[in-house]
């Protein structure tokens, strides 16, 4: 199967300053991927690379496996972070414009999107709230019936039960369509409900990515007597360590059983994971807090 969404060497420097560094992924097709990571961190930038609005400054990324770029645009749906609408023109205008320009536009479930929402096709998106603009941008987005849907942050602006009901939609559409998501967001708890494949990047820089199942099945807690993390078996990779004067608590990746009857061994939960590779990044940049909301 076609990837979603691969990127080899992939870089982007704006000025001097780097936005993207040493990209590699290889994002499957039909995975609702989650890309978390703080503000700044490269986030948009990697969208918007993979849809075209930016080439690369180092490195290469393809889309469903051709060069991304413009000519790739019908098989994309694209939602930007600042949800772009037409101020001037009403919401039943936005869904005639997708139909003209997108060949394979739903009509049914544009209007059913629209009607479910209560939203008033005759009023002007300029005159929505930030919450039912992203909602008018996500239903254009989905609509299209597009391969591959990439969403910046989509559900930052809508309350908390539009963006239970917007996931739940979009579990549907992955579902029933042979549709790949990727979506960036700063809540793990949606990445939780939604996502079956992570990617956190940090600082630029890709820190994990993978099988969400499986990079839980492959990370544990060590509670034990203090121990240097030098010690440990090479096929343990650690993540985060932190001690006390008599007790080691270790996050740790491995693929084999540990055998160690001194550490209590425990799994670790999808927020305990992100939240341990954003602060192996912000231990290199003491005064810099990792920004991740975490909302249950
Ligand atoms: N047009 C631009 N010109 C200069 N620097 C930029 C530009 N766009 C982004 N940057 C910088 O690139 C870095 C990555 O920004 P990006 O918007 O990709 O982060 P992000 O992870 O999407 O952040 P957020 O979660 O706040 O949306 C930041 O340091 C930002 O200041």
């Amino acid at each position: 199967m076609t990837a979603a969404l691969q990127a080899q060497g992939l870089g982007k420097r704006y000025g001097r300053r780097w936005a993207l560094t040493d990209c590699t992924l290889d994002l499957p097709a039909g995975r609702v991927v989650g890309l978390v990571g703080p503000n700044g961190a490269g986030k948009s930038t990697l969208l918007n690379l993979a849809v075209g609005m930016l080439t690369p400054t180092a490195g290469s990324i393809d889309v469903l496996g051709s060069a991304a770029g413009t000519s790739q645009l019908a098989r994309i749906g694209f939602v930007a972070q600042d949800t772009p609408t037409y101020a001037r023109l009403s919401i039943a205008d936005h869904l005639k414009l997708g139909a003209h320009l997108n060949p394979g536009w739903d009509e049914t479930l544009a209007n059913g999107r629209i009607q479910r929402l209560g939203l008033d096709p005759k009023q002007r998106a300029g005159r929505l709230s930030g919450g039912q603009r992203a909602q008018l941008a996500l239903t254009l987005g989905i609509a299209k019936r597009p391969e591959l849907l990439i969403l910046d942050e989509p559900v930052a602006a809508l309350d908390p039960l539009a963006r239970r009901e917007f996931l739940q939609d979009l579990m549907e559409a992955v579902a029933e369509q042979e549709l790949s998501v990727v979506l960036s967001s700063h809540l793990v708890s949606d990445v939780e409900r939604s996502c079956d494949y992570l990617v956190v990047l940090v600082d630029s820089r890709v820190q994990v990515s993978g099988d969400i199942d499986t990079l839980l099945a492959t990370h544990y807690r060590l509670v034990g007597p203090r121990r240097d993390e030098k010690s440990l078996p090479h096929n343990q990779r650690v993540i985060s360590a932190s001690h006390t004067d008599r007790q080691s608590t270790l996050l740790i990746r491995t693929d084999e059983p540990i055998l160690d009857p001194a550490w209590t061994v425990t799994q670790l939960t999808l927020e305990d994971l992100v939240l341990a590779y954003m602060g192996r990044s912000s231990q290199t940049k003491q005064n810099d807090r990792p920004v991740l909301e975490v909302q249950r």
